[in-house]
């Protein structure tokens, strides 16, 4: 049994990773910090969780949070980033949900989030925590970096043509689109349901605080820089993300061995389904499950791959991936309190 702490938990990532946690057999919630609920039952807030935490939310204190074998932030960037070293220095481990450690490149980090990075160190020792791609790493890391929702869905749709080389790594695409929740709990009037209800739009065309995460991890997987154009969908849904991405075959007549390529990378990953090549994935058939569903298609005379990847923003995205990457950090089974299917209709 290991001793938890939640920084955020008010936020829908905090309550996400409340909900996972209240069944996870290894692991007592011990601290879960809100500043501005400090004081309140976790229950109260959340009905869902009554029966399942005797808590009350507290103010973020190091004292009670050096006391845990792994503390969870679920705060907005930057918060993570100053809390830290002291963790690490009396021992414990993180799983950061923001983004303060994802980037390696501070400076890129430093345009992207408008502040200076102030503890370098760290975002350097820190893993990338895409269990598919670095899970040896993650067993012994101290601090993950839990990545991006969006940088999840289109990485590991993407992930099996560029390790083997298959597509022209300059010209990718990622169309995606997620929906409200991954804006998160505060309020915001373009969030209201008479805002993005009856409506579908883009957003940060130009660019998205998620681009650079996405060109890192590709290139890491491709082993050269890769040339992607990342646009993000708001549409009127609570929870999802599906990306469709295309990329150019460099041998067309390689397209009949893809579909066992991608059953083949995936084979043993409990957390990434391919589906039968034409298949369209639905984000419903993974609301709630901490699953990446895929599927190949390709156009008549085309030599366009198109993949379709979909994942829940809130789990696969982040509390989900957070929890497997606590599971491989303790040596637990992977697949840990996770095993839930998705919730239909
Ligand atoms: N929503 C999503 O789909 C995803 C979110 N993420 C990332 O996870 C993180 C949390 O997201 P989300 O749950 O949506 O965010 P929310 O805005 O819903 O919640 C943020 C939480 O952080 C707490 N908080 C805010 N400021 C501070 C601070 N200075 N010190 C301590 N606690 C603070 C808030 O409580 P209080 O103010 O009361 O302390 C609240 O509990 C973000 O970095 C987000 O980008 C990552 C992947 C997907
Ligand atoms: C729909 C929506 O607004 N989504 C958020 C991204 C989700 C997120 O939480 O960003 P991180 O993964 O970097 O933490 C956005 O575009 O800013």
């Amino acid at each position: 049994m290991i001793k938890v702490g939640i920084v955020g938990g008010t936020g829908y990532t905090g309550v996400e990773l409340l909900r996972i946690l209240a069944v996870h057999p290894e692991v007592t919630v011990s601290c879960i910090t809100s500043r501005s609920e400090a004081g309140m039952p976790v229950a109260d807030m959340y009905p869902n969780l009554r029966g399942h935490f005797d808590l009350e939310f507290s103010e973020p204190d190091a004292s009670v949070l050096k006391a845990c074998d792994l503390v969870f932030f679920a705060t907005p960037h930057g918060v993570a980033m100053r809390m830290v070293p002291e963790l690490m220095d009396a021992g414990v481990r993180v799983v950061d949900l923001s983004a303060d450690f994802r980037l390696k490149d501070l400076d890129v980090w430093a345009q992207w989030y408008g502040m200076p990075h102030e503890t370098p160190e760290w975002a350097e020792k820190a893993v990338y925590g895409l269990p598919e791609v670095v899970r040896d790493e993650i067993r012994s890391a101290q601090l993950v970096a839990n990545p991006g929702c969006y940088p999840t869905a289109v990485q590991l749709g993407f992930l099996p043509l560029l390790e083997q080389g298959l597509v022209d790594p300059s010209r990718l695409i990622a169309d995606a689109k997620s929906g409200a929740s991954g804006a998160g709990r505060q309020g915001k009037i373009g969030m209201l349901h008479g805002e993005i209800g009856e409506s579908f739009k883009a957003y940060g065309a130009s660019g998205h605080r998620h681009l650079p995460e996405i060109r890192q991890g590709l290139t890491g997987a491709a082993g050269s820089q890769v040339g992607v154009t990342f646009v993000p969908h708001l549409i009127p849904m609570i929870r999802g993300i599906e990306a469709t991405l295309y990329a150019e075959l460099k041998d067309p007549s390689g397209f009949d061995r893809l579909q066992a390529l991608y059953e083949e990378r995936f084979r043993n990953e409990p957390f990434v389904d391919v589906m039968p090549f034409g298949s369209h994935p639905e984000t419903r058939s993974v609301r709630g499950a901490n699953q990446c569903r895929m599927a190949l298609h390709r156009q008549e005379d085309s030599n366009i791959v198109i993949v379709s990847s979909v994942i829940d923003n809130l789990v696969k995205g982040a509390a989900g991936q957070a929890v497997q990457n606590m599971n491989i950090m303790f040596g637990f089974r992977e697949t840990m309190g996770l095993e839930a299917p998705a919730l239909l209709p």
